[in-house]
């Protein structure tokens, strides 16, 4: 069977898509939330403290009358990526789309907090470049794998140890630590940061570079 001209013409050429702009655009919404889009991009090994630092960073935040969105990767494995598994490829997929996610939270002139393990600098960096120049803000949860590991709150290190998980980050497959990200969360010494300590160091980068307000 022919396909009728119009889709002959989209199959031949996948880039024949014409951008739609909106009369309303991310400057209007970002007037209206007296805030400007961006992304938090929180990395880190499993156990970290990747979800509690969004929590806690989303939380203060929200006080201060910033609208957020929390894009947590185990969250969204169970929805938009539930058919991705954790082999590299896979884990790449998953992070391309979060991204393209947050893109549209930051051009909603939300300010979306993505807290995923992303171990792959590459990939990191595949993200980084999606979005313009400051709005991609790479926070590195440095937090040692002996630590993560004796807290282990799911028991999943503990499996991996045992051999019942297979490339588990950190125990058979590869954390890349960022080289040169934004922001840099860790414990001092012995003395512990509270996750609400170290959401107000983000906020406080956030206020300098002009991102709670339009
Ligand atoms: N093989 C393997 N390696 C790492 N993590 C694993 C694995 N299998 C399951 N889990 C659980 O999945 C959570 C990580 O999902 P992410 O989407 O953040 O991972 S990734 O960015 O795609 O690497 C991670 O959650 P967090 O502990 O919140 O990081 C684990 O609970
Ligand atoms: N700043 C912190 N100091 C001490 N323990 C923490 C801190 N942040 C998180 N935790 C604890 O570490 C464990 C893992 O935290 P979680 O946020 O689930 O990590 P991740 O999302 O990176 O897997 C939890 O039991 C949590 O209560």
């Amino acid at each position: 069977m022919i396909a009728p001209p119009f889709l002959m013409s989209t199959m031949e050429n996948p880039t024949n898509i014409v951008w739609h702009k909106s009369s309303v655009e991310k400057l209007d919404r970002q007037r209206l939330l007296q805030q400007k889009g961006c992304v938090i991009w929180i990395t880190g090994l499993s156990g970290s403290g990747k979800s509690t630092v969004a929590c806690a960073l989303s939380q203060g935040l929200h006080m201060r009358g910033k609208l957020t969105y929390i894009l947590d990767g185990d969250n969204v494995r169970h929805g938009l990526n539930r058919d991705l598994s954790f082999k590299a490829e896979d884990r790449a997929e998953n992070i391309r789309r979060i991204a393209e996610v947050a893109k549209l939270f930051a051009d909603a002139g939300i300010i979306c907090i993505a807290s995923l393990i992303s171990p792959y600098r590459k990939d990191r960096d595949v993200c980084r470049a999606l979005f313009p120049e400051g709005d991609f803000i790479e926070v590195f949860m440095d937090v040692p794998l002996h630590v993560c590991e004796n807290r282990d709150p799911k028991g999943l290190y503990k499996l991996a140890r045992a051999g019942k998980i297979k490339g588990f980050t950190g125990v058979d497959d590869p954390y890349e630590p960022p080289l040169n990200c934004e922001i840099v969360l860790q414990q001092k010494g012995r003395d512990c940061v509270l996750p609400c300590e170290m959401a107000e160091t983000v906020i406080s980068y956030l206020e300098e570079k002009g991102y709670l307000q339009a």
